[in-house]
């Protein structure tokens, strides 16, 4: 993998360099809620507008249809990153991706300058299942620049159309930001010291599941929390009432748990979790006032939606001993303080832990930074979730894959 010094080496006064970023932050309406992913890519970004380059920064964020809305721009973010890159820098933004306010806006760069493109996902192109679809935005994409940067790990994982065919059509290099990441987790790859434990929890069931895979060759224990609980909860056979559940993930999950026993894996689910019979308001933060029950017990109007006290101290007692710990996925709804404890609990146990702690997640990176732990007590703090769990897979990623070639 060629990186960003060797094109820094090469020169880049006056090209036009195309930074994949991911900048997939949390967003409160416009105001961001945690800018860690913005902060990120900065590294890359300065050094290419120090050394004269017309930077394109792009990134999805958020899930959007293949259509434009509103409430998935990019300029909230575009604003911030100006703010970080300091002043006089100033930061261009283009209200479209691959149409005429993009291509103004990159032909009025001066050399040095930075532009924020709109939402890649604003296009069905992005993220099509059609390889031919994708490799026409890829196309227009690569219209815009002569260079590809790719930095964007939270998003290597996906086989779209800026992660995994536009590098294939231009010079392409790597970020700052995806070797650091890679070099961490490679360490957890190559020779990880054990008892190694992975905490497991988060909204994004489905992606995630199919990790525990491989996870039950490799650690040592695997603590099961957040909206994934439901589904093993269920598993075993009991009621999860509107808690958040891949029925259809059932059989699969029935099947790491045996599997899990037979390999000597720990597999830990909650014994109690807070319930409420409706999800919080996450703007007013109104209380929520939820009950305690345990998690065999859930009632059949009643969401799981944070995991309850003694399953904290229970998962707390499992990290103790840890060498390796890796965490991605909140336990709880932790932006409502009623469902933040869950969270809170097993970030100050990987803080207790003496071994190695990766957290690994947008949301999880987030959920550390926001509940007033210091970042840097971790020992990585990784902004990629699903696509550090598919490297610690041992899958190839796509966005790397395509930096290689
Ligand atoms: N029990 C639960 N029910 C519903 N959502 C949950 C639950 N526990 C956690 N969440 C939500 O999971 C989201 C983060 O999930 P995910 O995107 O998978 O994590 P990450 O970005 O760290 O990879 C948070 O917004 C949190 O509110
Ligand atoms: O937030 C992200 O992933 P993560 O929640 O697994 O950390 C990335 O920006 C990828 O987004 P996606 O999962 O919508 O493709």
């Amino acid at each position: 993998m060629k990186t960003i010094d060797e094109l820094l080496s090469e020169g880049v006064t006056g090209k036009r360099v195309f930074v994949r970023a991911d900048l997939n932050v949390p967003l409160d309406g416009t105001t961001i809620t945690d800018d860690g992913r913005i902060r990120a890519v900065v590294p890359t970004v300065k050094a290419l507008a120090d050394a004269g380059a017309r930077v394109i920064v792009a990134s999805h964020l958020g899930r959007p249809k293949g259509a434009p809305d509103p409430a998935f721009s990019l300029a909230p973010a575009a604003a911030r990153l100006g703010e970080l890159l300091g002043e006089g820098t100033g930061v261009a933004f283009a209200e479209d991706t691959v149409g005429t306010a993009a291509e103004a806006t990159v032909s009025g760069l001066s050399d040095g300058q930075v532009a924020v493109i709109e939402n890649l996902r604003f296009n069905a192109g992005e993220t099509s299942k059609d390889d031919t679809e994708r490799a026409a935005f890829a196309d227009r994409l690569a219209g815009l620049a002569d260079v590809y940067v790719g930095d964007g790990f939270g998003a290597v994982h996906r086989k779209h159309a800026s992660v995994y065919d536009l590098p294939k059509k231009l010079p392409h290099y790597a970020g700052y930001l995806i070797a650091t990441e890679v070099g961490v987790l490679k360490k957890l790859t190559d020779d990880v010291q054990r008892p190694y434990v992975v905490a497991l929890g988060g909204a994004k069931v489905s992606d995630k599941l199919a990790v525990i895979d491989q996870l039950l060759g490799k650690a040592d224990r695997l603590l099961i929390g957040g909206g994934m609980a439901y589904t093993f909860l269920k598993a075993q056979g009991h009621e999860v009432g509107i808690s958040l559940l891949q029925e259809d993930q059932i059989p699969t999950v029935k099947e790491y748990m045996e599997r899990a026993e037979k390999n000597g894996v720990e597999l830990v689910l909650p014994v109690d979790v807070l319930v409420a019979s409706e999800f919080p308001d996450l703007k007013t933060k109104a209380p929520a006032n939820p009950a305690t029950v345990a998690a065999d017990a859930i009632p059949a109007d009643q969401e799981g939606l944070d995991i309850g006290p003694e399953t904290r101290k229970l998962y707390a007692s499992k990290l103790a001993d840890a060498a390796t710990v890796f965490w991605n996925g909140p336990m709880g709804v932790f932006e409502h303080p009623d469902y933040a404890e869950g969270t809170k609990a097993v970030a100050q146990a990987l803080l207790d832990s003496p071994g190695f702690t990766v957290v690994g997640g947008g949301d999880s990176a987030a959920a550390v930074r926001t509940l007033g732990f210091d970042e840097n007590a971790f020992g990585h703090i990784s902004t990629g979730g699903g696509a550090s769990l598919e490297y610690l897979e041992g899958k190839t990623l796509p966005g790397l894959a395509a930096l290689e070639d």
